[in-house]
């Protein structure tokens, strides 16, 4: 579930440049990605009804490949298309309430930024950690400023044992920092959606944790 160099594609309909949402994300599957978000914001983003059929299409492919579906932020959505669990940020809804509406089975994936934030975290039953920008983003239009990778750091070494995925600006050139400091993967939008050839972009995502020393 969460093993090491975890992939983890995040993706909207409006991070795809211009292609099919869904041609993006079954080459992203076939290419080998770890974990797959459907993260619909921006101007543009679907909504009601258009949205309940995008996600399960993504749900279908996500099946199809055996690659565990997540919805970010919201929760009704992921309950309706029976997605395999959910990711919330700090302004999202809290913790516990999330755990209890998704309940036990499914995925609890929480942004935090802080020790105090994993504490309560960990307390309503994460599953794992999102933790970013790492590096600068044009993929959050609110994105906090880029926090290198000391946060992963921190929180990894006082919980060792969650899983936690550095995000932000995150490219196989510059991921080695974030698999130095510790990450069980890499969640990423443009490096994936915006690449020619998306399978290869993954090797090199996995080639470049080889490279760490531990
Ligand atoms: C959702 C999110 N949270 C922190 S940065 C970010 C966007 C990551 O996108 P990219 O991989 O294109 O920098
Ligand atoms: C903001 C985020 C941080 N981390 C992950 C995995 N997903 C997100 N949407
Ligand atoms: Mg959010």
């Amino acid at each position: 579930m969460f093993n090491k160099p975890s992939v983890y594609f995040i993706m909207g309909t409006q991070n795809a440049s211009g292609k099919d949402p869904l041609k993006v994300l079954e080459e992203a599957l076939k290419g080998g990605i770890t974990h797959f978000q459907l993260r619909e914001k921006g101007t543009g983003a679907l909504q009601g009804q258009d949205l309940v059929e995008f996600a399960e299409k993504c749900q279908e492919l996500c099946t199809q490949y055996q690659i565990p579906f997540l919805i970010n932020d919201d929760v009704d959505l992921a309950l309706a298309v029976g997605a395999d669990g959910i990711h919330i940020g700090q302004e999202d809804m809290d913790c516990d309430q999330a755990r209890a509406l998704i309940g036990k089975e499914k995925m609890l994936g929480v942004s935090v930024h802080s020790l105090e934030e994993a504490r309560v975290a960990i307390d309503a039953g994460a599953d794992y950690f999102g933790m970013g920008p790492v590096y600068g983003t044009r993929s959050k239009a609110d994105a906090k400023r880029p926090a290198g990778t000391a946060g992963i750091e921190e929180v990894i070494s006082h919980f060792p044992d969650i899983p936690v995925f550095g995000i932000g600006g995150i490219s196989p050139q510059n991921a080695g920092a974030v698999w130095q400091a510790g990450a069980c993967g890499v969640a990423v939008i443009s490096a994936l959606s915006g690449a020619d050839d998306i399978a290869l972009q993954i090797a090199h995502f996995k080639n470049s944790y080889k490279g760490v020393l531990i």
